[in-house]
């Protein structure tokens, strides 16, 4: 039986003196975990100790003390989005186990802690619209996903790790410097940006003097700026006269024409939700009374989950550079993808639009994405096994999806098929989703971050086809079989492991046994099959590479006959040898190492 912890029940008490709201005072109260159960309001428990504080839009004030959750301990996320908390950000030195930290929207100020730093499992930091003040500190944590610190008073360049974050992270800080913002930062001798403060001193006697001589080139190109003018002035009124008449006709035309883009700019800009399937389910106020919860920053735009009042969680993916659509053709796109209907495709439950913002509405996945199941919490005892039957199960819904994208009926490429796009529904059933977005996207920049376009064909000959997807396929397997993270779906300041030829390399030095993920070693004969179709789909070649619905065949005959062997987790093919004839490069036949069964009793 696991009861709440004394000293966590103290420290919520402590906040909830902080903030000292009604609310709060009448629910927070008695103890605040039982198991995993939570009795108080915005706090989630497990195993009796508390591992969430999320209490947002509540107008909360006061200043939270700097030592608020050193007995916390337990802490995954945190959450005090949309209030008024004042103060410096508090001390997450004893909070090693910290996933997500939203502060956004509150009356923070002073420096970003340092023991941020220290969070290595820290995948989400929202600290935008504070009055945060000081540099960005050197955060380091490749687990991070999504990290915001907009509309603060931050200043200095943002550090090499961090470049790679989407530039709205760093806007309405207008000190900051360096990419990915716009301004260049101006180191002087002594190492500090020039464009800081305190480096423009307005009296010192070498500015005075730069001062002067640009009054002086001022004036001179003012005398010749005049001298223009008047020339322009004296040609144009020989021939105002002439084209006085002609003119008056155009101005009444163009006055028609304007009055008709207004119209249509005005219409533009009024939002509105619109569902695919009739009544939809919820109105826009409804949506924006839901509270929110960001789910993370991708190439595209970023994606929210919202809880609406009594009804679904949603997901709602703020789209970006994105073609400039009309109302019309923007609905018309979402209309042709939400028509895609296949249990292993996310639907598509609606759109926003408005000149400022379109968005795409998308059932919640409960289960996440397959990259946190392959490589979430490893060496820690919060991972479950990922077995090998699951694996297979994902697999072949994936192959199952692109199958029906590619088609003859719809002939649609998916062009960014990875695993932080394979979510996983309540029950594991995989959902392939941001598929065929590029006509959305603005060329060529945004399209170029999708994974079809690092395929050997595209760099080569500038050219995708159905088979990048089958590549980008390729990678998915490899990334299932060996555990590692692929190239495609390394986290923005990571690189992850050109798979292909990580697994040519590994046949060619004969260290086979470490190919695969240590998780499903010893599984049956299927994952030698399965990683001999993921090579053929990564030949460099896209002629070599075998169709979609070849692909899907051999997947299915692989988990067919996994079923009929009746092999369960844990059961070995034993050290047979087996041949591999894979890619070109690596037509090896190699000794699969004889593995230490691990026998599965989940
Ligand atoms: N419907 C959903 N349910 C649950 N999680 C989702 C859903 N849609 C997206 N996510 C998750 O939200 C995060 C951000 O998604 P997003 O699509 O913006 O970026 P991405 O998939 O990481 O990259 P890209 O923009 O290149 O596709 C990802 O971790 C993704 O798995």
């Amino acid at each position: 039986m696991a009861d709440s912890e004394p000293k966590e029940t103290e420290a919520l008490f402590a906040l909830k003196d902080t903030f000292n709201n009604s609310f709060l005072n009448e629910h927070w109260n008695g103890l605040p975990c039982f198991e995993n159960t939570s009795h108080w309001y915005g706090i989630s428990c497990i195993n009796g100790t508390v591992t969430g504080v999320v209490v947002e839009n509540f107008r909360l004030s006061g200043v939270i003390k700097p030592d608020a959750l050193f007995n916390l301990t337990n802490l995954e996320v945190i959450s005090f989005m949309n209030n008024s908390i004042s103060g410096n950000i508090m001390d997450f030195s004893y909070n090693p186990k910290l996933v997500s930290t939203d502060l956004s929207y509150n009356k923070f100020s002073g420096k970003i802690p340092p023991s941020l730093l220290s969070l290595n499992h820290l995948l989400n930091l929202q600290l935008e619209s504070n009055n945060l003040s000081g540099t960005v500190p050197e955060f380091q944590q490749k687990s991070l996903r999504s990290f915001n610190v907009s509309y603060n008073n931050l200043e200095g360049p943002i550090p090499p790790f961090l470049q790679s974050i989407d530039p709205s992270s760093y806007q309405g800080n207008p000190k900051l410097c360096g990419f990915p913002t716009r301004q260049i930062c101006i180191i002087d001798p002594t190492g500090v940006p020039a464009n800081s403060p305190e480096n423009q001193p307005e009296d010192s006697p070498q500015s005075k003097k730069k001062k002067k001589g640009f009054f002086k080139q001022s004036l001179v190109v003012a005398i010749f700026v005049l001298f223009d003018v008047i020339v322009l002035v004296l040609v144009s009124y020989l021939f105002f006269v002439y084209f006085k008449k002609t003119k008056s006709n155009k101005k009444s035309k163009e006055k028609n024409q304007e009055t008709v883009t207004q119209e249509r700019g005005r219409e533009e800009e009024r939002g509105e939700l619109s569902f695919m399937e009739e009544g939809g389910g919820f109105s826009l106020e409804e949506l924006l009374r839901a509270s929110a919860e960001g789910l993370g920053k991708g190439s595209f735009g970023s994606c929210y989950k919202a809880m609406l009042e009594g009804g679904p969680c949603v997901v709602v993916k703020r789209m970006k550079d994105l073609n400039n659509f009309s109302r019309e053709e923007f609905g018309n796109q979402v209309r042709g993808l939400a028509q895609l209907k296949h249990p292993n495709l996310l639907p598509i439950l609606g759109y926003y639009y408005s000149k400022e913002e379109k968005l795409l509405l998308l059932p919640y996945a409960p289960h996440g994405n397959l990259y946190d199941r392959i490589h979430g919490y490893r060496d820690s005892i919060g991972r479950i096994r990922f077995k090998w039957r699951s694996r297979l199960s994902v697999a072949q819904g994936v192959a199952r999806a692109m199958a029906f994208l590619h088609s003859d009926s719809n002939a649609l490429p998916h062009g960014n098929l990875k695993s932080t796009n394979v979510l996983l529904s309540a029950n594991d059933r995989p959902l392939v989703a941001d598929y065929s977005l590029s006509p959305f996207l603005a060329l060529p920049s945004a399209v170029h971050r999708m994974v079809a376009y690092k395929s050997p064909e595209y760099l080569h000959r500038r050219k995708i086809s159905p088979k990048s997807d089958v590549w980008s396929f390729g990678y998915l397997l490899l990334e299932l079989l060996t555990g590692k993270i692929s190239a495609h779906s390394a986290l923005p300041g990571t690189t992850g492991v050109d798979l292909p030829v990580w697994v040519n390399r590994a046949v060619r030095e004969e260290w086979t046994a470490e190919i695969f993920d240590q998780e499903i070693l010893g599984a049956a004969e299927g994952l030698v099959q399965m990683l001999r179709v993921a090579m053929s789909c990564c030949e460099r070649s896209p002629e070599k590479r075998p169709e979609m619905e070849a692909v899907l065949a051999e997947v299915e005959e692989i988990v067919a006959s996994e079923a009929t062997d009746g092999a369960e987790e844990g059961e070995s093919a034993g050290s047979s040898e087996v041949s591999f004839v894979g890619t070109s490069e690596s037509s090896a036949s190699w000794r699969r190492a004889s593995v230490s069964e691990e026998r599965d009793d989940e």
